[in-house]
């Protein structure tokens, strides 16, 4: 390991065994697949797990071995907080405008099935997720253990399928998502104490939140809610990801590949 760049095997626990988990998965999945010399552009995803993605990518930053190489990287975010995390490690950011073709994104998620099939969207990112995700040669996963479903998706994730929708098609949605695909129970996701009425999301949309209980078949679902008129994005991701690391507290991690 380069100086500058904090050994894995001996970091200090963070006080806290979940973010212990998250950083683990995050250092790991970064040191095994980011290649300075091949990769140029990267997706920085949303959520609590790839704030470790870009701290690792910044630490090398920092390492004179590396400096020069990830000075250059142009970083794709999928959403407002990944830009700021971009941002605040002192990485180059670009917009996938700019850069339609990826290297190698790194992003977290909610649950995540044996195939490596997923739900996304917790954090109301779905719809850029996808677009960077989809536009990457290579998509890496990073995840604590409670992540891990223990069969089908929609096991450990109670929340629902995050669905990203045009905000005037709501309850259209809603109604289509009951009446013609029988979920079990659909919900506008709302502010809660931070907002007033509901989450909108960085493209100015709405999410609905259905419960469709265990997913045998999270592609064929995937295309039906593709269908409903109004609907932008699920966050139900099909065939995308080609790894994921488990962090555990003790900072082993264990590493899922297709
Ligand atoms: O899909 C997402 C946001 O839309 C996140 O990647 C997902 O919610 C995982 O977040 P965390 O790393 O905080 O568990």
């Amino acid at each position: 390991m380069a100086a500058g760049v904090p050994r894995i095997d001996g970091l200090e626990s963070l006080g806290n065994p979940l973010e212990d988990a998250k950083r683990a998965a995050a250092y790991r999945a970064v040191d095994e697949n980011l290649k300075f010399d091949e990769h140029k552009i990267v997706g920085i995803g949303s959520g609590s797990t790839v704030v470790y993605v870009a701290e690792r990518i910044g630490q090398y930053l920092h390492d004179s071995e590396y400096s020069e190489l990830v000075s250059k990287f142009i970083c794709i975010p999928t959403g407002f907080q990944s830009r700021n995390l971009i941002l605040d490690n002192k990485l180059q950011l670009g917009s996938i405008e700019q850069y339609p073709r990826i290297d190698i994104a790194f992003d977290g998620a909610d649950e995540v099935d044996e195939h490596l099939q997923l739900i996304k969207g917790g954090g109301a990112c779905l719809f850029q997720e996808k677009l960077v995700s989809t536009s990457a040669k290579t998509f890496i996963i990073v995840a604590d253990s409670r992540k891990k479903s223990p069969q089908y998706l929609g096991k450990n994730w109670r929340q629902g399928v995050p669905i990203e929708i045009v905000p005037s098609a709501y309850v259209r949605v809603k109604d289509d998502l009951l009446e013609q695909l029988h979920a079990d129970k659909v919900d506008i996701r709302q502010g809660g104490s931070a907002k007033a009425g509901p989450v909108v999301t960085d493209n100015s949309n709405f999410i609905i939140d259905a419960d469709f209980g265990e997913i045998k078949d999270p592609r064929a679902l995937h295309t039906d809610i593709k269908l409903l008129v109004g609907v932008v994005e699920t966050g139900l991701f099909i065939d995308n990801a080609s790894k994921a690391y488990f962090g555990n507290s003790d900072g082993t991690v264990e590493l899922v590949t297709k």
